[in-house]
């Protein structure tokens, strides 16, 4: 299939783009960037395909996870180590307690762009009433509360794909450098988390692990999976002009990929059927996600899976749900009822961030871990009584040790919020939170 062009996409009206002032600036970024080589690899999309495809037949469960809005300043070894970290420790979890596959994939190298459900924000500054567009995220204009600031600059999508490169490139090192080897399953946990008693816990799992590697040793077994990990990336594929100017064709197959990341999903906002991001990534042979809100229909998500997969292969699609915790079981079982029953072949995926989120009396925007972990036991229960597979999980994470969600074992509040509130965009677990959920989902997938 042939990529459409950036103007044919334009005419169909995309949601949630940026009004950039300068047009010929934007002219010259999409030549600049078509320019610039891919950042990941056609095969390395295929190889993600065919893990999904073990999560869509019920052998694999997906951990997705990250921020909510990558920032530039952000990239830094440091933050990107801990990210890798935090999911490495929550795979190691889940792989253990319930014996399962965990493909692993970041929110990672990409996720620079948001859509936000208000143009514009309005704050007091010095008494008076301010109103200025909405931050967008990184690759569109600047967090700061400036009026220069929030201006959107498509030299920002230039500054988004270096940022990416190097992410990519520590990613990549962490990966197959050793950092990841099963056998430093102790070293991953430092610091603050390793006081908690979830890291406590954490660290006697580590032991076993340990003594069962010990002993595969002795044994003269020491297969490559233990050396190797696999660690994929992901993001919202929103900005058209980035998007598109990053989907090339595959030389090997001629086939169109969107080789900004591996994984690309389309939101929540910007689902619509004849809408340009679908048909984009309609057109693009990675796998794909579509996140699926409260006010999906059963035939929305049968519409979405005949455009989007209409070779019906295992691996292409991911339904991630986010209906929120009171929503979830009311709302999703005719959903999946129907898509199974018209043998529709997708992987289910609960996002359980983004139907909790909420303002904080302080003014924060915050989540509940109690509502998140809610809407995932949701998200089993549903699964579980209708017999299809609870394929995964994402959410917004940092290995870091910030006060943005409430609740979890470190029991923090409303007043806790702003100590280490850091997020530019929504509220992610920190990292203790991180691994208390990934203890608790091992439960649950260990009774699936
Ligand atoms: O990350 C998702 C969206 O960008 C975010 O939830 C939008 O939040 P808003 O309602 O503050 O715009
Ligand atoms: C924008 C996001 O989610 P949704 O499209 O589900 O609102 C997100 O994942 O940050
Ligand atoms: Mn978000």
């Amino acid at each position: 299939m042939s990529i459409p062009t950036l103007e044919s996409l334009r005419e169909l009206g995309p949601q949630q783009q940026p009004t950039y002032p300068d047009k010929g600036a934007v002219t010259s970024t999409v030549a600049r960037l078509e320019a610039l080589p891919p950042l990941v690899f056609a095969s390395e999309c295929d190889d993600l395909r065919e893990k999904l495809a073990a999560v869509t037949r019920g052998e694999a469960f997906l951990l997705q996870g990250g921020d909510c809005a990558e920032t530039l300043s952000g990239v830094t070894a440091e933050n990107t180590r801990n990210k890798v970290r935090v999911m490495l420790q929550m795979a190691v979890v889940l792989t253990y307690a319930a014996s399962v596959p965990v493909v692993k994939l970041g929110r990672l190298a990409g996720q620079y762009a948001k859509p936000r459900s208000s143009d514009t924000e309005t704050r007091t500054v010095d008494g008076e009433k301010v109103t200025l567009p909405a931050y967008r995220g990184d690759a569109v204009n600047g967090f700061e509360f400036t009026e220069a600031a929030r201006v959107p600059d498509p030299q920002r999508l230039v500054d988004v794909y270096h940022a990416s490169a190097a992410t990519l490139q520590l990613v990549r090192a962490l990966v197959s450098g050793g950092y990841a080897d099963l056998r430093q399953v102790h070293t991953w946990n430092t610091d603050f988390v390793k006081g908690s008693p979830v890291g406590q816990r954490y660290e006697v799992l580590a032991g076993e692990i340990e003594r069962a590697l010990q002993f595969m040793k002795a044994i003269g077994a020491d297969p490559d999976e233990f050396h190797k990990v696999d660690f994929h990336l992901s993001h919202e594929a929103l900005i058209l002009e980035y998007e598109h100017a990053l989907a090339r064709l595959d030389s090997r197959t001629d086939r169109a990929y969107g080789l900004s990341g591996h994984f690309l999903w389309i939101g929540e906002r910007t689902r619509q059927l004849a809408g340009a991001h679908v048909e984009l990534l309609s057109r693009l042979r990675n796998p794909i996600g579509v996140k699926l809100g409260p006010t999906t229909s059963p035939d929305d998500a049968l519409a979405l899976a005949a455009k989007l997969n209409p070779a019906n292969e295992p691996g292409r699609l991911t339904f991630i749900t986010r209906f929120g915790a009171g929503k979830i079981r009311d709302g999703l079982p005719h959903i999946v009822e129907k898509v199974t029953a018209e043998g529709v072949q997708a992987a289910w995926v609960c996002d359980p961030m983004h139907g909790n989120t909420f303002e904080a009396s302080s003014g924060y925007k915050t989540r509940k871990f109690e509502d998140v972990l809610e809407e995932v036991q949701g998200f089993f229960d549903v699964h579980r009584r209708i017999g299809t597979w609870p394929g995964g999980l994402h959410v917004e994470l940092t290995g870091d040790d910030v006060t943005e969600c409430v609740g979890g074992g470190e029991e923090l509040t409303d007043l806790d919020l702003a100590d280490r509130y850091e997020s530019v965009c929504d509220p992610r677990l920190n990292r203790v939170q991180s691994l208390e959920l990934a203890f608790l989902v091992a439960e649950m997938l260990r009774q699936a």
